[in-house]
């Protein structure tokens, strides 16, 4: 590898985009078995690097002092955000199909509204929002886990949902895909939001199957739910015959298969054919490049006609899609081989037909015969009703439950959660396995309860080799000397265009690390202080995976060695300049 200096190899482990709002000084309302409530106020941390040094001023709205707390009752999530319940929200349900204008709807209410915060369950609908409300004169801040954009006189925020702020107020808030709700990993900031944003309205937007689940989550706090139904703005037609070959395919075509190997195959299969040249979007490439990809794929006066994607299409980009063709039905979740399911089926398929797009009707089918039928009943099918909402302990009850059990690591503490929490019946516990795979890399460290959460809880894939080494290394110097250089992992000036899938796979894992970097600089500053040239390194990287792909194809990948101090005159090279 050329450019990052790893010294050991880390255990594999996987992904976590987990984020809870970590509020400091800080105050709990603790419900006790009884139903008293505690009140823990004016708890300060200090942060170092080695420990938080905290100070508890424990007290009691009650004379019930001595009553046993349990941490692990998560059976009130709703009583967690005393801001929220200060208000009885107006919610509205935005439900429907895709490209039924729910979105639309809920944005055009944000923008006429005083302040408010859109959470979007991907950075590329961030930046999508906040660009729509900058352009209609709605001064927007970007909030997202890597970055920060503050526009003057914004009242306004577009974020990732884990970055939703709890703790302030906003006259119009709106959450969208809610259905997400139920995402095995995700869904817990999901819930966070929905219960904890303080708006005077609260919009939602998604799958009519998360309403009964939403409705019953809400009877407690108070608020006035009110759902609109939406129906799809322009036909989705199911194909009765397969495109069997290749050679049927036209502009506007959207292959969709699930390996990262198959879509590369693919595009060149397609490429051969001297028709078409492919845009590709996957879930690993930068969601920079995502968008870039998608923009020539969308541009009517660009070559690139054809797109060969992943399920990451089904959600955040605006695609002029004519027709989607399912590659196969089977999908690896990362724990199986298994059919796709009815939302899965509907939510990519419903990419096709974009309204105001130059495909006013939009069609799907599969390049097998054999998924036929699954694709049409699967389209005439309800999603099945939502049933649970994740949910998962905050920093704060993980902190105050750790400081009664001083012996355990983060792992033990996270595991005791899992295993023993208990919750009401709308409600699962996340799954928390990869976090659990950083924290038992990181209990080795000498590090403070709060510093190893946030490690925790960074965009780490642990399962991705490269990315895991990166986070230790990181995890380690920051223990070791309290500051991290980039430099000491990383050697800029030897990124170079990939020659090869592995290259290319190793450069998307360098980016990774770089947005870690990133990642951690805006919560540990001082300890991360080259946000700016990992950032720089980052676009560089993305322009590299870029450059690969224009030049994969019909045209044999050429290898050019970087050589940015030579003055060379590439257009690459110009490009690449511009971030240095
Ligand atoms: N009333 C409208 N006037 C103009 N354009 C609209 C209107 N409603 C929707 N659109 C446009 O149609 C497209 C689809 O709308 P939108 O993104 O709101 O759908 P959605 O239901 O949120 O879909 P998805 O489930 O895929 O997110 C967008 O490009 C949007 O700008
Ligand atoms: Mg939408």
């Amino acid at each position: 590898m050329a450019s990052l200096l790893l010294r050991r190899k880390a255990s594999p482990l996987g992904l976590s985009r987990l984020l809870h709002g970590i509020t400091r000084p800080f105050s709990l309302h603790l419900e006790l078995k009884n139903g008293d409530v505690i009140s823990v106020s004016n708890l300060t941390r200090q942060f170092s690097s080695s420990s938080p040094k905290t100070n508890f001023d424990f007290t009691t709205s009650s004379s019930t002092s001595n009553s046993k707390f349990d941490f692990l009752d998560l059976t009130h999530p709703h009583t967690w955000y005393p801001n929220a319940r200060r208000k009885r929200r107006k919610v509205i349900l935005h439900m429907g199909p895709t490209n039924s204008g729910k979105t639309h709807h809920a944005l055009k209410r944000l923008e006429s509204s005083a302040s408010g915060i859109y959470c979007a369950p991907l950075r590329l609908l961030a930046w999508e929002v906040a660009k729509r409300l900058n352009k209609a004169k709605v001064p927007c801040n970007l909030v997202t886990g890597q970055e920060k954009e503050e526009v003057d006189g914004a009242k306004h925020k577009a974020v990732t949902v884990e970055m939703a702020d709890v703790t302030a107020s906003y006259d119009c808030a709106v959450i969208d895909e809610i259905q997400m709700l139920g995402c095995r990993t995700r869904g817990f900031s999901f819930t966070r939001a929905l219960l904890g944003i303080s708006a005077d309205e609260l919009h939602l937007c998604g799958d009519a199957a998360a309403v009964p689940l939403i409705q019953e989550m809400l009877e407690v706090t108070g608020d006035h739910v009110e759902v609109q139904l939406y129906e799809r703005l322009s036909p989705l037609v199911p194909l009765k015959v397969p495109l069997g070959s290749f050679n049927n395919i036209r502009t506007g075509d959207c292959i969709v298969s699930f390996s990262r190997k198959k879509i590369y195959q693919f595009k060149k299969q397609i490429e051969n054919g001297r028709k078409h040249l492919c845009s590709v979007v996957y879930g690993s490439l930068p969601p920079e490049t995502r968008t870039r990809q998608a923009t020539r794929f969308n541009d009517e006066s660009s070559e690139f006609d054809v797109l060969v994607a992943s399920d990451a299409v089904g959600m955040g980009l605006n695609l002029n899609i004519s027709r989607i063709i399912f590659s196969t039905m089977i999908k690896f979740d990362g724990v199986e081989e298994r059919e796709l399911t009815i939302p899965e089926i509907k939510q990519i398929a419903g990419r096709a037909g974009r309204y105001g797009s130059k495909f006013p009707v939009g069609e799907v089918t599969c390049m097998d015969a054999k998924f036929l039928p699954l694709l049409h009943s699967s389209l005439n099918a309800p999603s099945p009703t939502l049933e649970r909402a994740g949910l998962f302990p905050n920093f704060d009850l993980i902190f105050t439950y750790s400081r009664l059990h001083p012996k355990n690591g983060l792992y033990e503490i996270l595991e005791h959660f899992v295993e023993n929490a208990k919750l009401s019946a709308n409600y699962f516990i996340s799954d928390c396995e990869e976090m659990m795979k950083v924290a038992a890399v990181i209990d080795e460290l000498p590090l403070g309860l709060h510093d190893k959460y946030l490690f925790c809880i960074s965009p780490a894939e642990m399962d991705d080799e490269i990315l895991s080494q990166g986070l230790t290394q990181f995890a380690e110097n920051y223990a070791k000397k309290g500051i991290v250089r980039l430099r000491e992992i990383f050697t800029p000036g030897t990124l170079q265009v990939p020659k090869s899938q592995a290259a290319l796979k190793e450069l998307e894992s360098i980016h990774k690390v770089l947005d870690l970097y990133v990642w951690l600089s805006y919560r540990l500053e001082d300890s991360f202080p080259d946000r700016k040239l990992a950032s720089s390194q980052r676009a560089i990287c993305s322009l590299l995976i870029e450059e690969f792909l224009e030049r994969f194809g019909w045209q044999k990948p050429r290898t050019t060695m970087l050589n940015l101090q030579s003055g060379s005159t590439s257009l690459l090279s110009q490009r690449i300049r511009q971030y240095l």
